[in-house]
Formats: structure tokens, sequence, C-alpha cells
């Protein structure tokens, strides 16, 4: 059963807060967890990617086995029936087309005073993109990836993606293809994370490491944090879908369900001003699982981190929505654009009735590797500026540096740092 919230009730404050305080990522056994495997990873290398792999995944890799070949990616892509491949072709197209548009313009003027000052966009040198597969198989997340790095103009891409029980789903090498990605590993979870991170024998280190995963993986991007950069935390999948009378029950029980199929702590919500639906949907989603063939895992979700909130009005609903911040927000209702400006926090928004949050995962052209766990307060979803860096720039003539000098000196000064001030003053014509 779903948790069920009505905010007219005196204890809602409460039972809100603790629905925000639940832990569906980051427990302290994970953390431990996660922090071996990344020890181990840095003190022994392949030989420990290779024990863990085969401990996690039984994926029967060895050292030499850990890349996929030239020819095992143009056999697995080169199996691929013609409609899939046309399908993530377009999705490609789209996703790229989306991204182009965000690729940021260098900046420079010259100021009053005659100083240059501006901003340069470089890409990161090397990327490691996470695909997940442990429960599932995303091709649709290598696209997600690869094609922002690409767009950015990243010049080494190494993608890793689980292979449990030695297998991978062709169309992921096909996506993989598509995107133009040729060095790609075995590899999942934490020990993955690590590699790229530490590097190993075989995997050389990235500058920084992107992509969606469960809570190993989010929780070793987290810990391998500095030593590179990661893109955000997009841990277990999660959907809060506003509606009110104007919904229809089955299409918004679906769209709970598409995210409680992520299994492994993915979260579905449903916030709606109409108690009636509120009833139909919840039975709806019961019927509408018993269809589904990963009823089990689906189930299991929607139960554990379930909830339907009813609440008086939609300002009321957009507020809530703030303080959950979901990775996905869908308005299920007639006019969008009118509760839009409200949506404050949240890592993408889906406008009416027509627009559920799948369409997004594939073909939509935005990306589907969002903030979860509350991150999107701080965070946005992954793009061409996560795989670039920006680069001030300042250029002073002798008369701009002149008559910036004196304040400039005079911090030093107050800040007791007189070495700056003389490396400013050693260059006045006094
Ligand atoms: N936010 C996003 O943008 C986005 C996109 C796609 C998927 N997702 C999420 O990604 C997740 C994918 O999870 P998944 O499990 O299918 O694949 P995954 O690749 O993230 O995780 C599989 C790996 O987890 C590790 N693992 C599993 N159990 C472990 C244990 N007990 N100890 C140590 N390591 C262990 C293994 O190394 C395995 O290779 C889902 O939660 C889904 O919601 C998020
Ligand atoms: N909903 C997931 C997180 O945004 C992405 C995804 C990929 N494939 C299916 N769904
Ligand atoms: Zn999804």
């Amino acid at each position: 059963m779903p948790l069920r919230l009505d905010s007219a009730e005196a204890d809602f404050e409460q039972r809100f807060s603790d629905l925000l305080a639940g832990k569906r990522e980051s427990s302290k056994d994970v953390n431990d967890t996660v922090a071996g495997i990344i020890a181990d990873v840095r003190a022994r290398g392949d030989e420990a990617v290779v024990e863990l792999t085969n401990k996690f995944d039984r994926a029967g890799v060895t050292r030499d086995t850990l890349a996929f070949t030239a020819d095992e990616i143009a056999a697995a892509a080169a199996g691929v029936p013609d409609h899939v491949r046309t399908a993530l072709q377009t999705a490609h197209d789209r996703i790229k087309s989306h991204h182009e548009k965000q690729k940021p313009q260098d900046h420079v003027y010259t100021d009053a005073l005659g100083v240059t000052l501006g901003s340069r966009w470089t890409p990161v040198d090397a990327v490691g993109i996470y695909v997940p597969g442990g429960l599932a198989s995303y091709p649709s997340s290598v696209l997600m990836n690869a094609v922002p790095a690409r767009v950015a103009g990243v010049s080494r891409i190494a993608m890793v993606v689980p292979t449990p029980n030695g297998e991978i789903n062709p169309a992921i090498l096909a996506a993989a293809q598509i995107a133009g990605i040729t060095e790609i590993y075995r590899i999942g979870g934490a020990q993955a994370v690590a590699a790229l991170a530490y590097g190993t024998e075989t995997i050389p280190r990235v500058d920084k490491v992107t992509g969606p995963g469960n809570a190993y993986v989010a929780t070793a991007k987290r810990q391998v944090f500095g030593q590179v950069g990661i893109d955000m935390i997009a841990g277990p999948s999660e959907v809060l879908v506003i509606a009110d009378s104007s919904a229809n029950p089955a299409w918004v029980a679906a769209d709970l369900i598409a995210q409680a199929e992520h299994g492994a702590g993915a979260q579905s919500i449903l916030v709606t001003t109409d108690a009636a639906l509120a009833g139909a949907v919840e039975a709806e989603v019961d019927r509408q699982l018993s269809l589904l063939p990963k009823q089990a895992i689906a189930r299991e979700g929607w139960d554990e981190f379930g909830a339907i909130i009813t609440v008086a009005t939609l300002d009321q609903a957009a507020e809530l929505a703030n303080r959950i911040a979901s990775e996905h927000v869908e308005l299920a209702i007639d006019d969008p654009q009118s509760l839009l400006p409200a949506i404050r926090h949240a890592g993408a928004i889906f406008l009416g009735h027509h627009t559920p949050e799948a369409i997004g995962d594939y073909v939509g052209g935005s990306n589907h590797v969002l903030p979860t766990a509350r991150s999107a307060r701080f965070a946005s979803g992954l793009g061409v500026l996560d795989f670039m860096k920006r680069t001030s720039l300042l250029g002073c003539t002798p008369s701009s540096l002149a008559a910036l000098a004196e304040p400039a000196v005079t911090i030093a000064g107050v800040e007791d740092l007189d070495g700056h001030g003389r490396s400013i003053s050693i260059r006045l014509n006094r």
C-alpha cells in the first residue's frame, strides 16, 4: 500500500516531513560497502575490478576481457533489428539537436578602463560515462550521456556498463556505435566508478564521471568527488504527478508505474486536489500492475516508497512539489502553463496530459539523467555544460593597471599580503 496523506489532517506536517526524510539511497551499510570497494580498487587495480565484477554481476570476466573489442561491438550492433536501430537513431538525432543549442559562447569585452574581461569554454579531456545495467538495461542512457559529451567536444569518452551473467543487451552497443563510443568496459557498480576515478592497469583514469545508477553507483560518485568531477547524484528514479479533476486516472496510474518499474528505490508520488481521483488512481495502479511483466519490482517500489497526497489547491500542490524537489514533475492539468511558474525545484517538468515522463526518457530530446533524492533544489539535469568548464580571462594595459593599482594594493594591505601588493606596484612607472 502506498502512503496516503491528506493536507487537511492534523498530523499532516509530521507525516510529510517523515516522507521527505525517508532514505531510499544511501544507508550506512551502502556507504561502508562502497568505501571498501573503492579502497580495494585503488589498492589492487584490475585484480579487484575483475573479482568484484564476477562477485556482484557473475560476469565471468578476466583482465583480458574487461574491454569490449571493436569486433564485439560491431557484431552485436549488426544483430540489432532495423526498427530498433532506427528508433535509437531518432532518439540520438533529437537529443543531439536539443543539446547543440546548449553549447555556450565564449564572451570577451573591454571595459571603460581598457581592461579585457571574458570567459572561455573548453571541454573536459576525458570522461567516464556510467550506463546502468543491473535490473534493466538502458540503451537510452548511453545516448543521454554520450551525446552531450560529444557535442561538448570531449576527446576521450570511456563507457562502463555491467553485464549480469556475462550478458549484454546488443542495443546498448548499437547505441554506443551510433553515438561514436568505442572504449567500453564490462563493469558496473562502485568498482566501475572507482576504476574510472583512480585508473587501473587496463582502464586509464578519467577527469569526470557522469551518469545514473543505483544506490551503490550514486554513493560511489559521492565518495570519488574531488578525485574526479561528477555531474550530480542521479540515483533511483522518481516522479511526482500533480493532477486535478481534469486528469485521466488510467494515464496518471501508468505514469506512476513507469517510475516504480525502475525498482531499486524508485519513488512515485501523486499530489492531487481531487480526492475521488486519488482513489481512482490507486485502484487503477493496482489493476495495471497486475498486467505488467515487471509486476513484482514495480509493486514493491509502489508499496514501499509510493505516496498519494490530497491537497486543497494546486498552489499547495506546487509548494509540496518544491519541498520534495523530485527528479520529474508532471503537470497533469488542463493549463500547465498556469502552474509552471510556481514549480521551482524539479529536475524536469512535463507539461500537460499528453506529455508522459517516458517520452522524455527516450525521444523527447531533453536529457533523462536528472538530479534525484531532493538534489533538484541545487542541481540540474545532465547537459553539454557538464562536459565543459569555464575559464575566466583578464588582461590589463599599462594604463588600466595603473588605474586599478591603488584599490588593489590597499586590499592587499588589509589582507597583510605585501607580496601581492608589490607584484602590482612593481609594474607602475613611478
Ligand atoms: N536518475 C536517472 O537519470 C536514472 C536513469 C536511468 C536509471 N536510473 C536508476 O538507475 C538505477 C539502475 O539500477 P540497477 O541496479 O538496474 O543498475 P546499476 O548498473 O546502477 O547497478 C548495478 C551494479 O550495482 C552493484 N551492486 C548491486 N548489489 C550490490 C551489493 N549488494 N553490494 C555492492 N554492489 C552491488 C553491482 O556492482 C552491479 O553491477 C535505478 O535505480 C534507476 O532508477 C536513474
Ligand atoms: N526514468 C529514468 C530516469 O530519468 C530514465 C530511463 C531510461 N530508460 C527508461 N527510463
Ligand atoms: Zn524511466
